[in-house]
């Protein structure tokens, strides 16, 4: 946050008012995941995989690095093939194109950031609202900014950034102006690939009491690593390991799961409670997954 301009974070109040359109066609939507499965070349990287998530139940997906969530995340939004079924709505989702899964009111935002560098942060948004116009009328000029990108603005906290270009925002700049086209593309069901990742504490807590309210009348999906984060603004969390869902339930009753205590710190949790955050000296040998897994209690990664 050095070149950019002080930001007063997200507008709670405009996200209200945004969000509070209860005549959505989406509105009792909610996603369905049944048996998912997804294959690279012979090595399963998702298996067996049952998940559902309404709205108003902000959903956490977690789990140690290689656990399959970003690929269970490309699959409900087209970017892999999956088998089995994703269903948001009435709209089956696999194997559809990205562009028809994005008309099915999904979207979903990837690790880093991937917005316009060289445009402004409006022209983003308006892009991003213009998904659905023909190219013609995207080129021509137009006399006012569309209300749902005015709003938009508001709602992600960045009405003073709108005539800058997105590439000098800050890194939680960027993540609000991503909800943001998000947002204006009519996404009803928001998958968030580490949303926080490399933002202060400020912009965490802006961030999400953001996603809270766009959970409220939206299915949101927030896969973090972020436990600090996680314990403050997750309903719900699902713990996937090895490509399956280990666990789910409350952020407590996760927490407090011999199986994910055993992924998480490499011993089982009515053995001798090994330091947070390192693998049991006595346990199996500690392989990639958990040496990166974030500690459970504790500080956050
Ligand atoms: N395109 C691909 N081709 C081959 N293997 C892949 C591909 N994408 C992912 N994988 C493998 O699938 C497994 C799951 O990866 P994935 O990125 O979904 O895990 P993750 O839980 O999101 O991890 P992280 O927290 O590190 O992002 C890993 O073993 C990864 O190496």
């Amino acid at each position: 946050m050095t070149d950019t301009p002080a930001t007063a974070g997200p507008d709670l109040a405009a996200a209200a008012e945004l969000l509070g359109d209860d005549t959505s066609r989406f509105r009792h939507d909610y996603l369905q995941v049944r048996g998912l499965r997804v294959e690279f070349d012979g090595f399963v990287a998702v298996r067996d995989v049952d998940l559902t998530v309404t709205q108003g139940d902000l959903r956490f997906l977690i789990g140690p690095n290689g656990a399959g969530k970003t690929t269970l995340i490309d699959a409900v939004t087209g970017l892999v093939r999956g088998t089995g079924s994703a269903t948001f709505g009435r709209t089956e989702l696999l194997g559809r194109s990205t562009h028809r899964i994005a008309r099915a009111g999904v979207g979903r935002t990837f690790q880093t950031a991937s917005v316009f560098s060289e445009l402004t942060v409006l022209q983003n948004l308006d892009i991003a609202a213009g998904a659905r116009r023909r190219p013609l009328s995207l080129l021509r000029a137009r006399r006012a900014v569309p209300e749902a990108v005015e709003r938009a603005l508001e709602t992600v906290g960045l009405t003073a950034q709108r005539d800058l270009p997105a590439g000098i925002l800050a890194h939680g700049q960027k993540q609000w102006l991503e909800i943001g086209m998000l947002l204006v593309q009519d996404a009803h069901l928001l998958l968030l690939d580490e949303p926080v990742a490399g933002m202060t504490h400020e912009e965490r807590d802006e961030t999400g009491e953001l996603l809270r309210r766009i959970g409220s009348q939206r299915v949101v999906v927030v896969v973090e690593h972020d436990m600090e984060f996680l314990r403050s603004f997750a309903d719900s969390v699902t713990v996937m390991h090895q490509g399956r869902v280990l666990a789910e339930g409350t952020v407590a009753e996760v927490q407090n799961d011999p199986a994910v205590v055993e992924v998480y710190l490499g011993a089982p949790a009515t053995a001798t409670p090994p330091t947070p955050g390192t693998a049991a000296q006595d346990g199996p040998d500690p392989d990639r997954e958990r040496r990166d897994a974030p500690a459970l209690e504790g500080e956050s990664a």
